[in-house]
């Protein structure tokens, strides 16, 4: 909706009124044309000034409308009516003006801008393009290389860049509403046409094909035809251009992979635990003073993570060496990124000791020690004597049991899982584990810790791995199943970066070191040297492969030790190790094609994925799709890995994974697990219906 008051006298004033975030609703776009209409027609009214409620102009169209049949007027011709006015329209842009809305903006003839606002067009994002005049009228104002920068990116400019790129006319730290009146009050009566941003000139700028061919190579394809259209172009031919060109994407599965993710992001918010919790009946407590210990790679993103979101960091590490060079290390990362945001490092923040008791008096403890039960056992019976009783005690283990930690502790309800990916400064993901007596109130307090870190927080049950390393698990298995049979590092890589990962199973192993993974089976007795025959490849009665653990043997350790699954100088000692190793144990080498590749190691961590929601360890795909897309590089545009199932057919992955189980009966997790078997018998439904499909006593199945 769109409410309509008259203000000074002889401003019309249009306010959008769609919360949270304005969007261009049909309704939205329904008010806007009638509010525009009673201000022409009003003979009182001189100038108009458009603005949205709550301090928030426009988060731009309604993405939810997306995919559905349109109803209500069209946001084109209603922009077009908005420029085509006799009487000044003036945008008083809060908060945001994205997409749509900055696309309404531009077809204002003046945008004041609150020096706060952030304004861009991240259709792309959304596997569109900007196509209510987006790609016409921005290049005509600010010219086509800064135009292409911001339509090819979808990055965000801020208020004062704007200014500075021309994008708005005046930037105040006022309430922008009112100084957008005054100014509307002020352009009474003047002439109009050079201030319709359609009719303008683009702005010649040199060597323009070259720009476009450059840009053409960043693959954002549509974008660019549609901005060049706007250079080469008539205003109304490059609006045809614009409209075929949104035509080609609307449709596509890139598209819906995309604005299935922005919602999945958000939906992750919405909490719940099997037991009951949620995330608007729990509330978090407030924390302002959090202590890591632990200065190794992990605990120093993670101070780092913590200070940069304006908490209080008391960091704790006991190793005086290591406690000098991570100081070092973590003013040099905050360096860093201050000067990557344009600002100074903020002042410390940050205590350092080589003391435990020095974390008494923090609302939350995060510990980052070696990967090791007994190391935690021990810290944590320490920490419970030494913090306050009511701190909460947070494990960034990646894959111990969260339960058997908290029940080394007074106050085992205060304890929980808070997994960050590396570096944790920068990776979006964290999953929050919560173990069998964590409270609602320490899960809802490490889930907006995260948020306040500029995390996706994901709510996820104690088992082995949680979800992210559960299903990885399954995943790199294929990828040595598929080198047992014939495959090679190179092939099987080949085809996942095909598929969109930015990196192959056995390059991303290469480069987090394969000596991790080593020592961890080590610890659970699966990796064992020496054994020869059958016996080398099972473990605990299912197929198993040894390869990584050779590997490791041969001291090739990924890119730290300069080999793993990779030559990095010449060396053809890893082709012979594999034909060797199939000779030994009477494997038949194979041409296997990507195809089964991609089925094998994917559906496999699909089905993984299922299972793990029959488990109740999340509580819907979304979680899952955040998570893989977040935390493990699934290609977003592929929506992750729940939704890409979900575009393949249920029917179709549970029919590969039965093909690929009865050619291997000794691997189980190929079998299609219980919960796929029942969404496809009851008729495949729609990803969004899959979480009241599994709820539990209401199951629909
Ligand atoms: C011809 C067409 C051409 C134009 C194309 C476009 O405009 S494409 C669009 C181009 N625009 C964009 O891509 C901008 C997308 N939006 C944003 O970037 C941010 O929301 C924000 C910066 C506007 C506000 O950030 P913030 O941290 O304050 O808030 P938050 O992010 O947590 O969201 C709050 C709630 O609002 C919901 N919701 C948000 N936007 C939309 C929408 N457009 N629609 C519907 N819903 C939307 C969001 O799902 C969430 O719902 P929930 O979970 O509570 O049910």
């Amino acid at each position: 909706m769109a409410q309509y008051t008259r203000v000074s006298g002889s401003v019309g004033l249009i306010t959008l009124q769609n919360p949270p975030v304005n969007a261009l609703s049909a309704a939205v776009r329904l008010g806007i044309g009638e509010a525009v209409q009673r201000a022409l027609g009003d003979q009182e009214v001189q100038s108009v000034v458009i603005c949205g409620q709550n301090g928030l102009f426009c988060g731009g169209a309604d993405i939810r409308e997306f995919g559905k049949e349109m109803t209500g007027p069209p946001l084109v011709p209603m922009i077009h009516a908005i420029e085509a006015a006799t009487k000044p329209v003036v945008a008083a842009i809060e908060g945001s003006a994205l997409g749509g809305g900055l696309e309404l903006a531009l077809g204002c003839h003046y945008r004041i801008s609150h020096c706060k606002a952030r304004l861009g067009l991240p259709e792309v994002t959304l596997g569109l393009l900007p196509a209510a005049g987006g790609t016409q009228r921005l290049p005509r104002l600010i010219g086509v290389p800064a135009a292409l920068n911001l339509i090819t990116t979808g990055h965000h400019v801020t208020a004062a860049e704007a200014l500075q790129l021309g994008i708005v006319d005046q930037v105040t730290e006022h309430n922008a509403v009112d100084v957008a009146v005054k100014f509307a009050l002020s352009v009474t009566g003047k002439p109009l046409h050079d201030r319709r941003v359609s009719s303008l000139e683009c702005p010649a700028a040199p060597d323009l094909d070259s720009l476009f061919e450059e840009a053409m190579l960043k693959v954002r394809v549509a974008c660019v035809q549609a901005v060049r259209a706007a250079a080469t172009l008539p205003y109304a031919r490059g609006m045809e251009r614009e409209k075929a060109l949104m035509a080609t994407l609307f449709g596509s599965g890139q598209a819906r992979a995309l604005q299935y993710f922005f919602f999945a992001q958000r939906a992750v918010g919405r909490w719940s635990t099997p037991g009951g919790a949620r995330w608007d009946t729990s509330q978090p407590r407030p924390v302002r003073t959090a202590a890591v210990i632990g200065l190794g790679t992990m605990g120093r993103g993670i101070t780092v993570a913590l200070a940069q979101a304006g908490l209080s960091v008391v960091a704790v590490e006991t190793q005086a060496k290591q406690l000098t060079e991570a100081r070092k290390a973590v003013a040099g990362m905050l360096k860093r990124a201050a000067v990557r945001r344009g600002t100074t490092p903020e002042p410390g923040s940050i205590t350092y000791s080589d003391q435990l008791q020095a974390a008494a008096r923090a609302d939350l403890v995060i510990e980052a020690v070696f990967e090791d039960m007994e190391v935690k056992e021990t810290l944590f019976r320490q920490l419970s004597a030494v913090c306050r009783p009511d701190a909460l005690l947070c494990t960034n283990t990646s894959s111990l049991d969260v339960d058997h930690l908290a029940s080394q502790t007074r106050h085992p309800h205060l304890v929980l899982g808070m997994h960050f990916f590396a570096p944790a400064q920068a990776m979006k993901l964290l999953e929050v584990v919560y173990g069998a007596r964590s409270s609602p109130t320490a899960v809802a307090t490490a889930m907006q810790l995260g948020k306040t870190m500029g995390k996706v927080s994901v709510a996820v049950g104690n088992c082995r791995g949680f979800a992210g390393n559960r299903m990885l698990k399954r995943y790199l298995e294929q990828a040595f199943f598929l080198l047992e049979e014939g495959a090679t590092p190179e092939g099987v890589d080949r085809a996942l970066e095909e598929f969109g990962f930015a990196m192959g199973v056995f390059r991303m192993s290469d480069l987090s070191g394969l000596d991790v993974g080593w020592r961890v089976r080590k610890a659970e007795g699966l990796a064992q040297s020496g054994l020869t025959g059958p016996s080398a490849r099972v473990r605990q009665g299912r197929r198993y492969s040894p390869l990584g653990d050779l590997l490791c043997e041969h001291q090739r350790f990924g890119q730290k030790s300069g080999r793993g699954w990779y030559q990095y100088e010449p060396d053809p000692w890893l082709h012979r190790f594999l034909e060797e190793y199939r000779a030994r144990h009477g494997l038949l080498p194979r041409r296997i094609d990507q195809q089964e590749v991609l089925e094998r190691c994917l559906f496999v961590l699909i089905n993984e994925g299922f299972q793990i929601l029959e488990d109740r360890i999340v509580a819907g795909p979304e979680d899952i799709d955040a998570i893989y897309v977040l935390g493990y590089g699934w290609p977003r545009h592929r929506g992750g890995p729940m939704f890409y199932a979900h575009m393949v057919g249920l029917e179709r992955v549970a029919q590969r994974l039965e093909h690929y189980h009865q050619a291997h009966p000794e691997v189980p997790y190929l079998q299609p697990c219980g919960l796929l078997r029942r969404l496809v018998a009851s008729g495949s439904p729609p990803i969004h219906r899959w979480r009241r499909a599994i709820a539990g006593p209401h199951s629909q199945l």
